[in-house]
């Protein structure tokens, strides 16, 4: 339960239940403050600290974690424009013993740690432009930068900042339980690292969760290449997409890949079998356990013929690329499949679904999978996988260096590979998005959508 994400509401309904059952909002705010404090203190390794109370619980918050830093001797100041306004906030600064400076001061210290509980989940709307420029200026004032729960000026359910120009952080602590700001842009990119203190919620049902590292098996003692899963893709006009996703996959745990080729491919690897063959003729081998089309497929006549063929099949298939954009619902398309859209063609699908493409992007994918019954990968730099039961799993953010032409053939090779391997959309789709991050966390800077591929089996590695 500590991996579930949730709304305003939601989290104020576990905070309720839990002062039903006997804390009070005072022994939460200690316990949340404790547990931040311990990370602050951990930061400022002894030097000054700044921290920002707003009004309500947020800065309650702050008073708690400046006290757990006073007690240990560092030097804190607490920056406080406006009095508390609940009596949980007022107890907390009470039991602060140290310097508060109230109001909006002309002069502002420099120093090593600023702590942002100015707002949290309560903000309602944008920040006034007195509380604005006195957050921005005591940020830029300080080296390293914390928000508790959320940075205040961002809408904890939308991830949109509600002012422009607010700070970034080096690290955001969030309070009993994961909001969506969290996992999605553009909040996500402000935040650096995240860590959760865990105050004691329960788990509340039907929410999304954060994807989990996923621990894979080797192959069985007795494993044979079909057993571990044969993968065909179908390439097509531009072979060059299709060879790419190959070579992710046969590093991702199938045991045999089979290319069905389109166009004649160049360089063809010497572990990669050519078909040349209508690939309605190729699939009915009985022997194929999933399929991949898209990556290069391009999207003429012979493009949308070799995907009815795929469609008649029937087998588990990852549909990404080109046919994203020329799928359309029909008897067939959808169940059992995985889509992998990013943004333009998730828009497409929108379209051909007759969906009206509105709302959260999480909302987007839940209602493309009920739609389709598709399991739907929404690629991005906020990435997450809806399935058609109204399964949601958000992603941790991943390396921006996967902004390269050619890692979404890789995550396509990657996520179809686990499911011939797994046989389960998704399954593999979680495994499948977890393994492309770790492979580009391998990758390091600046690597090539190639270069990822060959990451991908050290990431695979270390999730054995
Ligand atoms: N309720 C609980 O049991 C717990 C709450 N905790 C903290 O409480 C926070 C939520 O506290 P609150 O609900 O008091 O909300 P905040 O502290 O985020 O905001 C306080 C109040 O400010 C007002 N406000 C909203 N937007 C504003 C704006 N732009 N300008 C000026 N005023 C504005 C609203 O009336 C809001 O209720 C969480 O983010 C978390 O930090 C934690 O202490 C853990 C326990
Ligand atoms: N800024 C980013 N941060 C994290 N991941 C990203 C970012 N930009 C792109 N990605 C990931 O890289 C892949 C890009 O896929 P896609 O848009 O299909 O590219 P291409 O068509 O060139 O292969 C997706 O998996 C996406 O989630
Ligand atoms: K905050």
């Amino acid at each position: 339960m500590l991996s579930q994400v949730l709304t305003v509401a939601q989290m104020r309904a576990a905070e309720q239940d839990l002062i039903a059952a006997g804390t009070s909002v005072e022994a939460l705010m200690e316990k949340a403050g404790h547990g931040a404090g311990a990370y602050v203190h951990r930061i400022s390794a002894g030097r000054s600290v700044a921290v920002l109370c707003g009004p309500g619980n947020n800065g309650g918050d702050g008073y708690v974690i400046a006290r757990h830093l006073a007690d240990r001797g560092v030097a804190v100041q607490v920056f406080a424009p406006l009095p508390p306004g609940t009596a949980a906030a007022a107890a907390a600064r009470a039991a602060f013993g140290g310097t508060i400076h109230e109001g909006i001061p002309g002069d502002l210290p420099h120093g090593e740690v600023f702590v942002d509980c100015l707002f949290g989940s309560g903000l309602t709307r944008a920040l006034p432009d007195d509380l604005h420029a006195l957050l921005v200026r005591l940020a830029a004032r300080h080296h390293r930068r914390v928000a508790v729960d959320l940075p205040s000026g961002v809408e904890s359910d939308s991830g949109l900042p509600l002012n422009s120009a607010l700070p970034t952080y080096d690290l955001t602590i969030s309070l009993g339980a994961w909001k969506h700001a969290h996992f999605a842009m553009p909040a996500a990119a402000m935040m650096g690292a995240l860590r959760l203190i865990d105050i004691g919620c329960g788990a509340v049902p039907g929410v999304p969760h954060v994807l989990a590292r996923p621990y894979l098996r080797a192959p069985a003692a007795d494993a044979h290449k079909y057993r571990r899963g044969l993968l065909a893709i179908v390439g097509g006009a531009m072979p060059g997409a299709a060879l790419l996703a190959a070579r992710a996959a046969a590093h991702a745990g199938a045991g045999y890949l089979r290319l069905i080729a389109g166009a004649e491919p160049d360089g063809i690897p010497a572990d990669l079998v050519v078909v040349r063959a209508d690939p309605g003729e190729a699939l009915e081998d009985g022997r194929v356990a999933a399929v991949l089309i898209g990556p290069g497929l391009g999207r003429d006549e012979a493009a949308r013929v070799r995907f009815a063929s795929v469609v008649r099949c029937g087998l588990p298939t990852v549909v990404d690329a080109d046919a994203l954009m020329i799928l359309h619902p029909a008897p067939g398309v959808g169940p059992g499949m995985i889509f992998t859209p990013h943004e333009g063609e998730l828009a497409a699908l929108e379209r051909a679904y007759g969906l009206p493409g509105i709302g959260h992007k999480r909302e987007r994918a839940v209602a493309l999978a009920a739609a389709s019954g598709a399991v739907i990968v929404a690629k991005g730099a906020d990435s997450l996988i809806a399935g058609p039961d109204g399964r949601l799993l958000l992603a941790p953010r991943a390396s921006s260096w996967l902004s390269v032409a050619g890692s979404g053939d890789v995550l396509a090779g990657i996520i179809a590979s686990r499911l011939a391997v797994t046989r389960d959309p998704w399954t593999a789709a979680a495994e499948g998005l977890w393994l492309h991050g770790e492979a580009a966390a391998r990758a390091g800077a600046a690597f090539s959508a190639t270069g990822l591929a060959d990451c991908v089996a050290p990431a695979l590695g270390s999730l054995l």
